[in-house]
């Protein structure tokens, strides 16, 4: 332990970062989440020079098979960890297909200041300029660092560091695929220094009310996406599983096809909350815009993305089920 350098624990929990390849060339079709977290230490000697390195093996699976259980089991060791005054922050290993969505959901449960940097890569550790190792080293230096204390839950993929609410998957396979939409990133990582340029506005980390130190499930949420000819098909069939909630992915502005407002409109009087949100990626759901929210009682995902709403609205039916309240926490968080 060297006293100056930072102490960083990292958290692996599997990814591609993790995964390995038949070839060098094998960048697509390999085995993701093979790599224990103390050989991908070992991959990256250099992060041994920026910090007291230490690792813990959380899961080991593809992100895509990411649970509501693997997210508390997460959010309460770094809730424990970063209790420790020997801890001064913490670096996720992740998948990146669900990358944004732990993020999210850390960043409104973490209640510390101490730097939290999510970190995958695209290419297994196998393949030629695999992404995951100077990722690695990034995101160490950037959990080690000063400029990084109260930013919310970070992203650092690409030399480029995100905020957890606004940041999302956007390319399937290349490696600059984490973008914050059309809101922009949040800073650099060059020469070892963080370089910040803006910081996250809506509330995170410290100043939530959610606390999920003393749960063990969280309630049920599910998307329903709209397209072209959709019908009540899966809205029923959602509903009938036992949602508490439901977000619906509308076309264009939020939109409410004519043969899915019946059915939403019936799960809400069932007790069901409904979340108004769009599956274009960008701009905002704004209340009684493409729907007359008040009459329906439904509530407006403002600009989060599916996936992202169905997560506060989770958090939001631990603490009311009332819509005010829970059309407060989406203009909140
Ligand atoms: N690049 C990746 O990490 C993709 C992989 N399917 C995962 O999310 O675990």
């Amino acid at each position: 332990q060297q006293a100056k350098l930072p102490n960083v624990t990292i958290l692996a929990t599997g990814g591609t970062i993790a995964g390995t390849g038949a070839t060098s060339t094998t960048t697509v079709g390999y085995t993701a989440a093979t790599v224990g977290v103390q050989a991908l230490i070992q991959a990256v000697p250099e992060i041994t020079r920026v910090a007291n390195v230490s690792g813990e093996q959380v899961f080991q699976i593809a992100s895509e098979n990411m649970s509501n259980e693997h997210w508390l089991t997460l959010a309460k060791r770094i809730n424990v960890l970063l209790g420790q005054a020997n801890v001064d922050g913490i670096v996720i290993t992740h998948g990146t297909d669900t990358l944004e969505e732990t993020a999210y959901f850390l960043n409104l449960v973490v209640k510390s200041k101490k730097p939290v940097v999510l970190v995958g890569s695209m290419r297994p550790s196998t393949a030629l300029s695999a992404d995951g190792p100077i990722n690695l080293y990034n995101a160490v230096q950037l959990a080690g660092s000063q400029e990084a204390v109260g930013r919310g839950v970070l992203v650092a993929m690409n030399d480029q560091i995100n905020g957890a609410r606004d940041v999302t998957k956007s390319n399937t396979t290349t490696t600059d695929t984490f973008k914050a939409s059309e809101l922009g990133m949040l800073g650099y990582i060059q020469g070892g220094k963080p370089y910040f340029y803006r910081t996250a506005t809506r509330r995170h980390t410290v100043e939530t009310e959610f606390d999920v130190m003393n749960l063990s499930v969280l309630p049920q949420v599910e998307v329903a996406y709209a397209h072209a000819n959709v019908g009540p098909v899966a809205i029923d069939a959602l509903v009938a599983s036992g949602a508490r909630g439901l977000v619906h992915a509308g076309v264009g502005n939020g939109s409410l096809p004519a043969k899915v407002r019946p059915a939403l409109s019936a799960a809400r009087k069932k007790g069901v909350i409904i979340v108004r949100s769009a599956r274009v990626g960008q701009g905002i759901v704004a209340r009684n815009g493409e729907a007359n929210d008040d009459e329906l009682d439904f509530v407006a995902g403002d600009n989060l993305s599916p996936q992202k709403a169905r997560i506060l609205l989770m958090l939001a039916l631990t603490k009311t089920s009332s819509t005010k309240e829970i059309q407060r926490m989406f203009s909140t968080y």
